[in-house]
Parts: structure tokens; sequence; C-alpha cells
């Protein structure tokens, strides 16, 4: 099968055509082909296939083969991809998920190739029931958890995938991996949980460390970095606009009424070649 590798705000991802190859077992294809050792290497795989209600779908699976409803890098990596492989041969379009139909702008250059992708994320949902959260109140919000004997200030949100943010003022106090993993699988979060480590340098600018759910310890996350930007500013702590500085790049995101985010960044082509023995 032939594949792009890909990386937004490092987080890395290999992309498939479904329009080229049937794939029977999604999950198999995830877990062998984001291997870092017998596959290529990555933090998930997305596959474009026809929508009927949106101009593309995109398929997204973690890396240890459970199914992502969303992925905020991977959406641009995505639409990169299906613009320059002429898959859809506009600069706006829709893109069907698990979570909704989320909606594309290209920005390109004189060779038209694409620098920039902004994408319509929708609205965050607070509930705790929806999110998932078991805890006794209708949003969570600035809750206490114990872990390791340590008391844990977080919050949630679904932003097409369940988030945790937690607020630190210097990361090098934080055992990302240790807590990352121990949050992710906790049974307050009965769907598990992302969870996302927050430096708030000012009003518009944060630095975020990652957990992933389903992929570990990563580089950057998406839709991480829109539920920082949405919690930050529900607590007040942030403004409408944010710079988001992840440990593989950055991105933009933004607020419009009711917590409509707006999410713009770039995504690289790293390579495209052939993964045989699937
Ligand atoms: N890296 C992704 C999130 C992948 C989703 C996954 N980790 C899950 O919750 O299943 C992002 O940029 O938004």
């Amino acid at each position: 099968m032939k594949f792009t590798k890909m990386v937004a705000a490092g987080n890395d991802f290999i992309l498939y055509n479904g329009f080229d190859y049937t794939v029977n077992n999604y999950s198999n294809l995830a877990k062998k082909s984001c291997d870092r050792h017998f596959g290529i290497g990555a933090d998930g795989i997305m596959v474009c296939e026809k929508s009927d209600v949106a101009d593309i779908k995109m398929i997204y699976y973690n890396s240890d083969g459970s199914r992502g409803e969303m992925c905020g890098n991977g959406i641009r990596c995505f639409s990169k991809y299906v613009y320059e492989n002429k898959i859809l041969n506009k600069k706006s379009f829709t893109v069907e998920t698990l979570a909704g139909i989320k909606t594309i702008w290209l920005e390109t250059n004189d060779d038209d190739i694409v620098k920039m992708i902004k994408v319509n994320m929708g609205v965050p949902i607070f509930e705790s029931n929806m999110i998932p959260v078991n805890i006794n109140s209708d949003e969570v919000l600035l809750e206490d958890i114990v872990i390791d004997g340590i008391n844990i200030m977080f919050s949630s949100v679904l932003v097409g995938v369940p988030h945790t943010v937690i607020f630190v003022d210097d990361i090098k106090h934080v055992d990302i991996n240790g807590l990352g993993e121990k949050l992710e699988s906790h049974s307050i979060f009965p769907e598990k949980t992302n969870v996302n480590f927050v430096e708030i340098l000012d009003r518009n600018n944060i630095n975020i460390y990652t957990w992933e759910r389903g992929a570990g310890r990563t580089l950057g996350c998406g839709t991480g970095s829109c539920a920082s930007v949405v919690l930050g500013k529900k607590l007040g702590k942030l403004d409408s606009l944010v710079n988001v500085k992840t440990e593989g790049g950055q991105l933009q995101v933004g607020l419009k009424d009711n917590y409509n985010i707006y999410m713009k960044g770039g995504a690289t082509i790293i390579c495209t070649g052939t993964m045989l023995d699937l």
C-alpha cells in the first residue's frame, strides 16, 4: 500500500488513500504501520474515503489500534494531502469525522502548495456526562483528584475527543508520562482521556505538553490545543485568540461567539513510500 507520512505541530501520521485500497482492518493497519521499530512509525493513521454527507470522509486510528473520533493536527495533514494529491480540487471543503462535519480553508502559495490550513472545529461540550467524566457536577472545572498521593487540579471538555487539562506553573516539576498514563485510564474517565499539561505565558500564549489517549506521549495535539484554550478562556485565564506552542511546533486557536473553535496551522509532508507485508 502506498503511504504518505506527514507531521503537524510534532504529531506524525501515515495517510492512506481509501479510493485506491479497501482497508479491511483499520485497527491492525494502524498498529502495524505506526510501530516505530517494525513499521513506519507514527502517532496515528488516516484514511480518506467517500462521504455521503460531506466532500470527503476522514477515518482516524491511534497508534495502539483504537479509533479516534477526531484529530486536530491530523485533519490539517489530511486536508493538505487530499488537495495536493488532487483527490479534492477546491480550497474550501467539508470533512466528515465521527465528531461531526468540519469545514476547511486552505492557503496555498504560487506553486499551489498548501502552506496554512484553517479548520472550524465546532463547539466544545462541557457537560460532564457527555465528555464523559464520572463526577458529581454538571461541568468539570478545577476538580481535585489524587494520583500517587499527589493532589491534582484538572478540568475536562469534549472537543471531538475527551480532553483533560492541567494548568501548571513549571513543566519541569511534572512527571508527564507517569501522570498522563494514570489519568488516561483512570476509572473517572469511562472513555479514557487525552491529557494536556499547560503553562500559561500570558493571556495569548501557552506551552502545551501532551499525553494522548491511544498514542501515549506525543509532541503535540490539535484537539488538545483547542481544549486548553477553551478551558483557559472559560476559567478567565486566556483571551479568545491564543498562540499555542507544542513541543513539536505551533498553531493558533481562536474562539468566536459561544466558544466556536477555529484552529489554524501548517502541515508538512515527510516522505512517501510503499508499506509491504500487510
Ligand atoms: N493528536 C490528535 C488527537 C488524536 C485523538 C486521540 N488521541 C484520541 O483521543 O483518540 C489531535 O491532534 O487532535
